[in-house]
């Protein structure tokens, strides 16, 4: 899961950089390896600040000011393919034809396959071992087969017909062709978010935002916005500043990534038309019956056995509170969290995550000491943060220390999103609960079932009249004045599934084992390599030094 930003202003005059760096603090949460903008100026100059770091770091007021042009692209990544090297921050950029940018948030699965074609087809040369820079490729070498000095949308929608053939994995992007304009597209599945946001200024004219959650286009004035539906493309050009949609290819399915809702999403926004928010509160309600049925079970009352409901910051915290309503018992911020430590779990190597947990939550003795606690998280992955905290409670005296998840057992791969090559890093790989139970030193683990996760990730008819339906089908906004130009003529699809392969090992895509085989491989190559001293570069979770290419100049 990266974030991707692009904006499109009718103001001619205006900078969109400075709206591009508040936009990525609201998706920081997206990826915090590194941060990217590039904007398009006059004449269709590009201007460029890209790097490894947080999007404060990079940005700086500095660089900001000499991103000039009234549209541009951001990203914010958190590495699923390649290295988490500088050369690999986003956006990527082509120049030719016509001089095109992308941010891409996703992970392909035949990277390999698409190399082969750059090399031996259309004689692309890739210079990083990123699926984004193939995308881009890709992209551009459909495009340049019009072989025109100018395309117009008809040749833009046809040369994504073309990726979206060729392509396999999930992706959302948006793209921008220099001195054209800006474009999102979903991948068929809807495996990943994308939405477009439209404002409508005091002088009539409109600005456009296409963003990977609901929240960025709310907290910046986009009265209107809706999701990009899956194998669905926009265009908007700056001559025509009018949005110009096309189904480039059918719906596959809809299937979102049903971890967005766990974890990856903020919980403010509302994607594919479900309230993360709401779907977490439900995630805790869901696991509260499941716990007092568990002790029903033994013919015992879970208000016994239980004395407070502690969660595990951040994302948790709202499933815990709900969590602790629906027990009827105490909700207490044991873990108090220090807010200069980012997420662990995104960050790219296991030390770091490790050590990152002490550093990010500490425990309150008065909440924990001679106290049976139920530690509440949204997901048991690597069992990084639950050992660790299961630990801490224990050193602050709790007596008995029961961990629930929100989510099932992740057994598998997840392998749109998550930096993960292997599942035997996982902890719920080829354990039973009460294994898991044991390797995290708890005294029980509890686990939401897949049916009920499912169940809280639905649409909510009660939403009608205000985010929900602004995020599916606007068509005027809340005053009932505006005409929106990103308006749907028919309903929004209904959902068909979820992306679940990390509970199912099923995936949209289809089987996906040789991908997941290439990347053990790669991963076991590039420790050969490092324990050698090479500095291995074609896979994930290794630090890489931050090289400089013709991609980056460094200095960003
Ligand atoms: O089993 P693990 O491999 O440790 O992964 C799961 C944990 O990682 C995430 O927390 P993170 O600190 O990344 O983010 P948060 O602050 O949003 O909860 C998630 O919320 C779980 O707490
Ligand atoms: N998390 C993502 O969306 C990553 C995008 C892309 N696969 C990369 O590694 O840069
Ligand atoms: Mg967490």
């Amino acid at each position: 899961m990266c974030g991707i930003l692009g904006i499109i202003s009718s103001d001619t005059n205006t900078n969109v950089a400075s709206e591009l760096f508040d936009g990525s603090l609201y998706l920081q949460h997206r990826g915090q390896d590194a941060a990217g903008i590039v904007t398009c100026g006059r004449g269709g100059r590009l201007y460029q600040c890209k790097g490894n770091g947080m999007a404060r770091d990079v940005f700086t007021q500095e660089r900001m000011s000499k991103l000039v042009g009234n549209m541009g692209i951001a990203h914010l990544r958190y590495p699923t393919a390649g290295s988490s090297a500088n050369s690999e921050a986003q956006p990527f950029y082509v120049n030719a034809p016509y001089g095109i940018s992308l941010s891409h948030n996703g992970n392909l699965t035949n990277g390999e396959e698409l190399k082969k074609y750059m090399d031996e087809v259309v004689h692309r040369h890739i210079n990083t071992d990123s699926d984004s820079e193939l995308l881009l490729n890709l992209f551009a070498a459909e495009l340049a087969t019009y072989d025109k000095s100018r395309v117009n949308e008809n040749d833009i929608f046809k040369a994504l017909e073309g990726v979206y053939n060729r392509v396999r994995g999930a992706y959302a992007c948006i793209a921008m062709l220099s001195g054209y304009g800006i474009i999102g597209f979903r991948d068929p599945h809807g495996i990943r978010p994308l939405l477009i946001g439209e404002r409508l200024k005091d002088d009539g004219q409109r600005d456009y935002m296409l963003a990977s959650e609901s929240v960025v286009l709310k907290a910046h004035g986009y009265q209107v916005y809706r999701d990009i539906l899956p194998g669905e493309a926009v265009i908007i050009s700056k001559d025509k500043m009018l949005p110009v949609f096309k189904q480039v290819v059918p719906l596959k399915s809809y299937s979102p990534d049903i971890f967005e809702y766990v974890y990856f999403a903020r919980p403010d926004s509302v994607l594919d038309g479900i309230s993360v928010y709401r779907s977490r509160l439900l995630m805790g309600e869901k696991l509260a019956q499941n716990i007092t049925d568990y002790y029903k079970s033994q013919d015992k009352n879970v208000l016994n056995e239980i004395d407070v409901v502690i969660p595990v910051p951040d994302t948790s915290r709202h499933s815990a509170l709900q969590c602790a309503i629906t027990l009827n018992l105490p909700y207490r911020e044991g873990f108090i969290k220090n807010r200069y430590v980012g997420r662990t779990f995104i960050m790219p190597d296991q030390k770091q995550r490790q050590s990152s947990v002490r550093r990010k939550l500490n425990a309150m003795a008065s909440e924990f000491y001679g106290k049976s606690v139920l530690l509440v998280d949204d997901s048991i992955v690597r069992g990084t943060t639950s050992q660790e905290i299961v630990n801490m409670a224990r050193e602050a005296g709790a007596k008995r220390v029961f961990f629930a998840s929100c989510s099932p057992v992740i057994r598998y791969n997840h392998i749109y999103g998550i930096d993960l090559a292997d599942n035997k890093q996982l902890v719920g790989y080829n354990r039973t609960e009460n294994e898991v139970s044991l390797k995290i030193g708890a005294d029980h683990v509890f686990y939401q079932k897949l049916e009920d996760l499912i169940d809280c990730c639905q649409r909510d008819d009660s939403l009608k009249d205000h985010e929900r339906e602004l995020a599916l089908t606007p068509v005027v906004s809340r005053d009932n004045s505006i005409i929106s130009m990103i308006a749907r003529n028919d309903e929004a699809p209904e959902i068909t599934g979820f992306e679940a392969g990390v509970f199912t090992g099923k995936y949209v895509t289809g089987d996906e084992t040789s991908y997941m085989l290439r990347a053990e491989q790669a991963r076991a190559r590039n420790a050969r390599r490092s324990d050698s001293g090479s500095t291995g570069m074609d896979i994930l979770d290794v630090k890489a030094p931050s090289e400089i290419n013709i991609f980056n100049s460094g200095d960003y």
